[in-house]
């Protein structure tokens, strides 16, 4: 086998608090986060977003330190799976590939083809599929397949989710196994998953098998543990104002607060690295919220990180994928291109779906009049005497 190289895709994190604002502009301008029905729109309305979250989550990233750790974390999953891999007679380059923030995947492709790579495996950091993570991911890299030349000749394949991993799973039950055990009574203990939550739109008319992926790897987690412990599946992090799958994390909580739990241990379930959405959201807001609700010894169970098991789940991961039949990036994107992501575009009367997609999108375009009236003091409103 020729030259091996394995692509790690992951969204991305600011290193530091100035780049807050840049970041959330790269991820409020992709089309799989903000779903517009005119791409013209993406821009301006992602700098509005993007302005308007700056403040709230530079504070949040303050909380852990003034950065996210994920490109570091990142990089010490890549060097830990280079040495398994040698262990296990494959040599190969990693290479770190982020969506939206440094080391971008366009440099990461640069590298690669600079690099000479003739086999490479595209390893998403996200154990289940979702159209707003790796989806995204897989079609940025379609677009980069289809724009350069010298990429062609590279033999790759993509490993679209990773959920039913048997050595993932065996990390997962044994990191909860050992959070479970700093409990008095470890079999009482109320076992918790909390997943990332996507727009229920994402999945009812889009498609996205993100909540049934989720489904499953929970209850394999629980088979792999085979403890007799109470557990609930519960989504967090919902930015604006769409419904996003529930429950709702913190809905779920103060529910098992009011129902007498004292005991629970939270097992982020999206996430294969400590982000902004562990070490903030979930063991500052959430432990917050839970202690109110009277649940008093609140613990998480950290992410894999660089877990002995969990390296080696990756390092399976890559080995059977250069010996299997390979997986197009046509193939991963197509699950999403074969549903229908707007309903129907005819008019209809009457408060039909097609109805509030017009009235969406008719407000919309009046909300983006007013941002620019706002900005550049010119408009039907000035002209009318309402603006100044
Ligand atoms: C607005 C829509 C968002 C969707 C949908 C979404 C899905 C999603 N995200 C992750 C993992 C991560 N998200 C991270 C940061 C982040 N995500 C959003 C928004 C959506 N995510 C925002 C606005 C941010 C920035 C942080 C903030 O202001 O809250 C990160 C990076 C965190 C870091 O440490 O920097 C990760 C990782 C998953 C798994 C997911 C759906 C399955
Ligand atoms: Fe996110
Ligand atoms: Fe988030």
């Amino acid at each position: 086998m020729g030259r091996v190289g394995v692509l790690l895709l992951n969204l991305g994190g600011p290193d530091k608090l100035e780049d807050v604002g840049p970041f959330l502009y790269n991820l409020f301008s992709d089309p799989e986060i903000i779903r517009l029905p005119f791409r013209w729109l993406q821009k301006p309305l992602a700098w509005f977003i993007a302005s308007r979250r700056t403040r709230t989550s530079q504070e949040n990233y303050k909380q852990i330190g003034g950065g996210s750790p994920l490109r570091r974390i990142t990089e010490a999953q890549g060097q830990a799976l280079k040495e398994q891999l040698s262990h296990l007679g494959q040599e190969a380059k990693i290479y770190v590939g982020m969506r939206y923030w440094n080391p971008y995947t366009e440099e990461a492709i640069a590298q690669i083809t600079q690099d000479n790579i003739e086999h490479l495996v595209i390893l998403p950091l996200y154990p289940q599929f979702s159209i707003s993570t790796s989806g995204s991911s897989f079609r940025l890299l379609e677009k980069l397949w289809q724009e350069d030349p010298k990429l062609q000749p590279i033999d790759y394949t993509v490993i679209p989710s990773w959920y039913k991993e048997p050595g993932y799973l065996q990390a997962m039950a044994e990191l909860i196994a050992q959070e479970l055990e700093q409990f008095p009574n470890p079999d009482e203990v109320h076992i918790f998953f909390s997943a990332h939550g996507v727009p229920k739109s994402y999945v009812e008319e889009a498609g996205d098998p993100y909540q049934q992926e989720i489904e499953e790897c929970t209850a394999l987690i629980m088979q792999t543990l085979n403890r007799p412990n109470a557990h609930t599946l519960a989504y967090q992090s919902r930015v604006g104002p769409v419904e996003w799958l529930q429950p709702y994390t913190e809905d779920a909580l103060k529910e098992l607060g009011a129902k007498g739990v004292k005991d629970l241990v939270v097992v982020p379930i999206s996430f294969v690295s400590e982000h902004i959405e562990t070490l903030q959201e979930i063991d500052i807001e959430y432990r917050e919220v839970a202690e109110e609700a009277g649940i008093h010894n609140f613990r998480r169970v950290p992410a894999p990180n660089t877990h002995p098991v969990f390296i080696n789940a990756l390092a399976d991961l890559v080995i059977n994928a250069l010996k299997n039949p390979s997986f197009k990036l046509s193939q991963a994107a197509q699950m999403k291109k074969m549903v229908k992501m707007y309903p129907q575009e005819g008019w209809e009367w009457g408060l039909t779906t097609s109805a509030e997609v017009w009235n969406g999108r008719i407000a919309m375009l009046g909300f983006i009049a007013l941002i620019i009236e706002l900005i550049t003091g010119h408009g039907f409103l000035h002209m009318i005497g309402l603006l100044q």
